[in-house]
């Protein structure tokens, strides 16, 4: 089963919780894990079961970076606001610096997620 993390910053919240709700069934056959805020809010408003790590603020990002450097993550949708500045800025350069270290793929934009979420149930039927 893929291990996908569900990162979004508060002003794109709204959007990976109506992703999560669109794509409810196929993210129901994934395991999910995500920062602390954004799956408070996709367990709350979609009803899926996700890990929560710490909020991003805190190291919740930093988290899921150790996961990404162990192997054990698959696909990373991270929602990031384009526009306010982050006091975390470092830890959101680092994870995405790692994905890039071990090809873990990352979709910024919802349309980008699409494709990655599609893309990873497909290998999943291939698999079957
Ligand atoms: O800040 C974040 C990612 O950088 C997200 O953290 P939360 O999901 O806890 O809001």
């Amino acid at each position: 089963m893929p291990r996908v993390a569900l990162i979004a910053h508060d002003d794109e919240k709204p959007v990976i919780v109506s992703l999560a709700r669109e794509y409810e069934s196929l993210l129901s056959n994934f395991d999910l894990v995500a920062t602390g805020t954004t799956g408070e809010r996709i367990a709350d408003e979609v009803g899926l079961a996700v890990e929560r790590k710490e909020s991003g603020p805190i190291g919740g990002d930093t988290q899921i970076g150790a996961e990404v450097v162990e192997g054990d993550i698959d696909g990373i949708v991270f929602l990031r606001d384009p526009l306010t500045a982050q006091a975390h800025e470092p830890d959101i350069t680092a994870l995405l610096r790692l994905c890039d270290v071990h090809d873990v793929p990352m979709a910024t934009t919802r349309a980008s997620a699409e494709y990655l979420l599609d893309g990873l149930a497909a290998d999943v039927g291939e698999e079957a």
